[in-house]
């Protein structure tokens, strides 16, 4: 049999797909939640299909799994409208309840997510072809992050008056918020990556205008009445359709005080210019990346081939911390690409359901195109795909290419990929992979492979000027959610972590009463007061 007739085989007919891991049915959306209320939708839809296809007498075509409502602008300005009227210039009742009120409303609503976890998880398999494994990683951890965030918040260092005293001024620090949040997250993380900044933005008191990614938008379905449930009407919004088609309107609105996307820096530059007070909007945003890995004549090869075999391909390498080349010192290029390609042929292939897969089927409909032509144009000037098979593709499934020796004049070279191909760049001087990293539009992380101390100590100094997180003897990765996770040039605009993103959805205002006579009576009596808004008393917060 042929590797691509094999590659067809990995589908199944619809009939033989496991119940236990088919939906319970077709998941037709037909409402979204604008003001406190599920609002009825007549309009059009559009039809979701998942990457995983079927056998069926057409050839192979992708599973139809449901359909959601393709609102217009007009939908989306009421309830961008709802959202500002419940922050109502920071006096509605969500900015001005007690932090403690609105962490129980969090609490509430997690509560209510967890019971949904079955359905939520099946949808992030069927919508974007993770793996099984993966959608419960990727659930679960969503979950730690929200009580991560929530214990960070409840165990914010604050001294019994709430007050500081300097320079006979007494002043109470508050972390306050910034007004309505548009929220747009990726495909690869559509819950998790939405979250991560959802939730922080919310607790933190303001309102939210939420758009789910096209891949990744019927999970959020089961969401909807949780969200209705547990906030008071307009604080959460939630908002389908094309983002090109719905979201340039908010933004030229200039309702928006902060834009959150996880996402390009195409997409992010585009919405950001088109906001009429650019200078009043605050950015929050996770953007693309071109993560290198440097393995050094000094490298444990097998070490190196180990993690960047799964920081390259993890998920089909479609994860922004995805390293996205790798250069190789020349003394080592030959041995790196024989084990590499060795451990890239043991990986195991197949459907998201299946015990432990790591490749499947990838979403996006033009994608496969695309590797394609980055293929070809590597081809084009002077690269070869070294490993047996790679590149072929069958249907939504595509093969990883490992594709030797990438210059500066290939595609691969500078653009994203995101998806399973790694270019192999071999280097003879560590000058040479500095100067990439400085060239790059890109700073999100890089990976250096190294047994020698001296060699690994000179190269974190340059590095970590240039990226955010310089990994030793290992791949990039976000985690653990407590390290602050961001980018330098193109890759990010703040940080998102547990702690960090707290402080990236709210600004931080002094009350300060200079301590003469009077003053002190009225600390004395404010004091007395509820202070569970008040979040810090210590300036660096
Ligand atoms: N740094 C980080 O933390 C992370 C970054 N990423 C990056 O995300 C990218 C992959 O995700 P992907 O979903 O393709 O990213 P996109 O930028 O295409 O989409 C992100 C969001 O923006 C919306 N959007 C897309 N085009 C427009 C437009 N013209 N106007 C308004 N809104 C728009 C999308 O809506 P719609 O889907 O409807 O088009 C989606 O909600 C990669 O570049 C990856 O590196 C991914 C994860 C983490
Ligand atoms: O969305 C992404 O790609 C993530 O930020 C990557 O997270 P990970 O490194 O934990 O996979």
């Amino acid at each position: 049999m042929d590797f691509n007739s094999k590659l067809s085989g990995i589908f199944y007919a619809d009939k033989d797909i496991p119940t236990e891991f088919t939906l319970p049915s077709l998941v037709h959306q037909r409402e979204y939640l604008s003001n406190g209320e599920m609002r009825e939708w007549n309009g059009p839809v559009h039809e979701v299909f998942s990457p995983v296809c079927i056998h069926t007498e057409n050839g192979l075509e992708r599973k139809l799994i449901g359909s959601y409502p393709v609102c217009t602008e007009k939908e989306a300005m009421e309830s961008l409208d709802a959202a500002v009227a419940a922050y109502n210039n920071g006096r509605g009742e969500w900015p001005t309840m007690g932090l403690a009120e609105r962490i129980n409303c969090v609490e509430r609503f997690t509560g209510k997510m967890i019971e949904q976890k079955d359905i939520i998880v099946k949808l992030i398999m069927w919508e974007i072809g993770k793996s099984v494994a993966d959608s419960n990683k990727e659930f679960d951890r969503t979950v730690e992050y929200i009580y991560a965030t929530i214990d960070s918040l409840k165990n914010l260092d604050r001294d019994s008056s709430g007050f500081e005293i300097v320079d006979g001024i007494a002043a109470q620090v508050r972390r306050s918020p910034l007004g309505v949040v548009l929220c747009m997250g990726p495909f690869n993380y559509p819950l998790n990556e939405t979250f991560t900044t959802l939730i922080p933005a919310l607790i933190m008191g303001n309102t939210i205008l939420f758009k789910p990614p096209k891949f990744g938008t019927l999970l959020h379905y089961p969401l909807q009445e949780a969200f209705r449930d547990c906030f008071p009407k307009g604080v959460v919004n939630v908002i389908y359709g094309r983002g090109n088609a719905i979201v340039p309107g908010l933004m030229q609105s200039g309702k928006i005080n902060v834009l959150t996307l996880i996402g390009s820096s195409k997409v992010a530059n585009e919405l950001k210019k088109s906001h009429p007070k650019v200078n009043r909007l605050r950015a929050v945003l996770g953007l693309d990346a071109k993560n290198a890995a440097i393995v050094t004549s000094n490298a444990d090869i097998s070490l190196a081939v180990k993690e960047t075999l799964s920081g390259s391909l993890s998920f089909n390498g479609q994860r922004c911390t995805a390293l996205k080349i790798v250069w190789v010192h020349r003394s080592k290029v030959d041995l790196f690409l024989s084990e590499f390609s060795k451990a890239v042929a043991e990986l195991k292939y197949g459907m998201p359901w299946e015990k432990g897969v790591s490749l499947t089927p990838l979403p996006e409909t033009n994608k496969i195109e695309y590797l394609n032509s980055c293929i070809e144009d590597a081809q084009l000037h002077g690269a070869q795909v070294v490993n047996e098979n790679g590149g072929q593709s069958a249907g939504s499934f595509f093969y990883p290419a490992v594709v030797y020796p990438v210059n500066n004049k290939m595609k691969l070279y500078y653009e994203e990929q995101f998806g399973p191909i790694v270019p192999v760049v071999p280097f003879d001087d560590l000058e040479e992979t500095i100067s990439y990293l400085i060239e790059s539009t890109h700073g999100q992380q890089v990976s250096i492979f190294s047994e020698d101390a001296g060699e690994v100590a000179a190269l974190i100094d340059p590095l970590v000027n240039q990226v955010s997180r310089v990994n030793i003897n290992s791949q990039c990765q976000r985690g653990p959610d407590v390290f602050p996770f961001t980018g330098r040039k193109d890759s990010a605009e703040g940080t998102l972590s547990v702690a960090d993103a707290i402080r990236s959805f709210s600004i931080r205002s002094l009350v300060a009463f200079k301590m003469n006579d009077s003053n002190k009576q009225l600390i004395n009596q404010i004091v007395k007061e509820d202070t569970s808004n008040f979040l810090s008393t210590k300036f660096i917060f």
